[in-house]
């Protein structure tokens, strides 16, 4: 009786707990393969360590400083490495590569879609099925859709900021242009965002709050696995009756698609070329429909993936741009003499991609640098060392299965390719140093992932990018409120995004 005292099962109990304890700090520091690569101490005993450093907001900075006193590779969890060196993307990402568990975390939903499927195999064969929509020549068909959002946004600006004088904040009316441009594209219809002007629905806001939380449950997945399991698990997987922002987004998606079976059924699509029909007429290899639940997954990470990552990118080009007037000025000298040339379109139109890859090199190579020194997703993307045999790193042997990852932040500023001004945004590098040097930096670039899990959504984003900062340039005359710091960047849970950059705006005189 005395034996199974209260006391003595607490007793019992904690000595169980202080066992398990030791256990993880002695085996994974001592006795786990991954014993022989350095790092922190707290980082090879727990995942407590890197989700701290998510929430604090300097998984980065830590990262680097880890890199500058132990080298390439180091240990950022029990079962994690780190590498900074960019030359290692094609081992690391290689094509047969899975992702690790790190990716399923139910904060988009439920259902999987392409982007957190981590079989390699089953990822290229849903890849295949989604990829047409995405694919250039399609988005080449998009361009008049992409244009006709970002005059409306150059009109709204104009209207309501050019002629009044007001000052206004930059950063949430670029994302407000880039939700209409993918809602255009993706469904038929913008959102409404420029035409509101403001965050419809509170889309922005809910993504950005639900930031923190994705991050941590990535980098807890063995708890998040766990909570799943029990009854905490509906509050951890997204689900349009959620209040969250990801729900206000799922409710939106399903109002959308419901919509659009509507209209299939009543035969009057008109044709439609935008991404939600594409994946409605898909057909797998069997020639079956995509279960629409599926297809929901696929809409709900066109909305997330595609928003407000292009306009973070967006404020990053305008940002560096500002925060260099020698590179303003050549930017703008090469608008307007490609305008003068007739290579450009008058002011009022916007140009075609094909004229600005052509004639604008030097306006293209800042979009290049803004993506490489200030990516809008600086964050881990794991990936597992391949079976059988794992592989080897600066000849210490990496067992298979073991997680493996760079961070763009990172591997953009290696010394190795970049040079010792890699920390420096420096559009000429993609010129001056050659074609050679410039194809090795795209070789090497993974602003948009890498390998066979790369953006889907990048000919996309590359379409608004070379245009609609361009355009805005080209039309208003712009004065930055706070010169010293045109912008508060922000990274949360590995997303990162702008604040606070507040401008006044004229409109230009023509070019003559
Ligand atoms: C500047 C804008 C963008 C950036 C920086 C960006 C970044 C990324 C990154 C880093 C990944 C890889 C994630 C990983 O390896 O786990 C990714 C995947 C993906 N992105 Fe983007 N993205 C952008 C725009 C878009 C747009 C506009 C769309 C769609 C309209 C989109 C759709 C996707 C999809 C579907 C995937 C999953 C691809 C796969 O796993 O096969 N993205 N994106």
């Amino acid at each position: 009786m005395a034996l199974l005292s209260f006391g003595n099962v607490a007793l019992l109990a904690l000595g169980y707990l202080i066992w398990c304890v030791v256990y993880q700090i002695v085996y994974y520091r001592f006795f786990h393969p991954l014993s022989q690569f350095p790092g922190s101490f707290w980082a090879s005993v727990t995942r407590l360590w890197i989700a701290y450093h998510n929430i604090k907001g300097d998984e980065v900075a830590v990262l680097q400083k880890l890199h500058k006193k132990y080298g390439p590779v180091v240990r950022i969890t029990p079962t994690m490495l780190h590498v900074n060196d960019a030359t290692k993307l094609p081992v690391i990402y290689s094509r047969n590569a899975n992702k690790s568990q790190h990716y399923v975390t139910g904060s988009f939903g439920k259902e999987e879609s392409v982007f957190n499927m981590q079989d390699a195999a089953v990822h290229a064969r849903f890849r295949r099925i989604v990829a047409a929509p995405y694919s250039f020549s399609n988005v080449k068909k998009m361009e008049p859709l992409i244009d006709e959002q970002i005059q409306n946004w150059i009109d709204k600006l104009d209207e309501q900021f050019a002629c009044t004088g007001d000052k206004f904040d930059l950063a949430p009316w670029a994302v407000y242009m880039a939700y209409d441009v993918i809602s255009s594209i993706g469904f038929g219809a913008p959102f409404g965002f420029i035409e509101q002007g403001r965050d419809v629905g509170g889309l922005i806001k809910g993504f950005h709050d639900g930031l923190v939380p994705f991050g941590v449950m990535a980098r807890l997945y063995p708890f998040t696995k766990l909570v799943k399991r029990t009854f905490l698990g509906k509050y951890l997987v997204a689900s349009p009756e959620q209040e969250s922002g990801i729900g206000a987004l799922m409710r939106f998606r399903d109002r959308l698609i419901e919509k659009r079976l509507k209209d299939i059924d009543a035969g009057t699509t008109n044709g439609r070329i935008d991404i939600l029909q594409t994946f409605l007429e898909a057909r797998d290899d069997n020639g079956k429909p995509l279960p629409l639940d599926y297809i929901k997954a696929e809409i709900l990470l066109v909305l997330i993936a595609g928003a407000d990552t292009t306009g973070t990118a967006f404020l990053a080009v305008m940002q560096h741009i500002l925060a260099h007037p020698s590179v303003f000025d050549k930017v703008l000298a090469e608008i307007d003499a490609a305008t003068r040339q007739g290579r450009l379109p008058a002011p009022g139109t916007i140009p075609a991609y094909d004229q600005v890859l052509a004639h604008c090199p030097y306006y293209i190579a800042c979009v290049r640098e803004a993506m490489r020194v200030t990516p809008a997703a600086p964050t881990i993307f794991p990936r597992l060392a391949p079976h059988p045999g794992g592989l080897v790193l600066y000849g210490k042997h990496v067992p298979a299965g073991t997680e493996l990852t760079c961070n763009p932040w990172l591997v953009h500023r290696d010394t190795r390719v970049y040079g010792p001004d890699a920390d420096v945004f420096l559009p000429e590098r993609w010129l001056d140093d050659g074609p050679e040097k410039a194809a090795e930096y795209a070789r090497y670039n993974m602003a948009f992932g890498y390998g066979a899990r790369v953006c889907l959504g990048k000919d996309i984003a590359y379409m608004e990018l070379f245009k609609a900062p361009l355009h805005f340039l080209r039309s208003f005359r712009l004065t930055v409120l706070n010169e010293q710091r045109p912008a508060r960047y922000l990274v949360k849970g590995g997303v990162s995004y702008f604040e606070d950059m507040w401008v006044t705006i004229e409109r230009r005189a023509p070019v003559v």
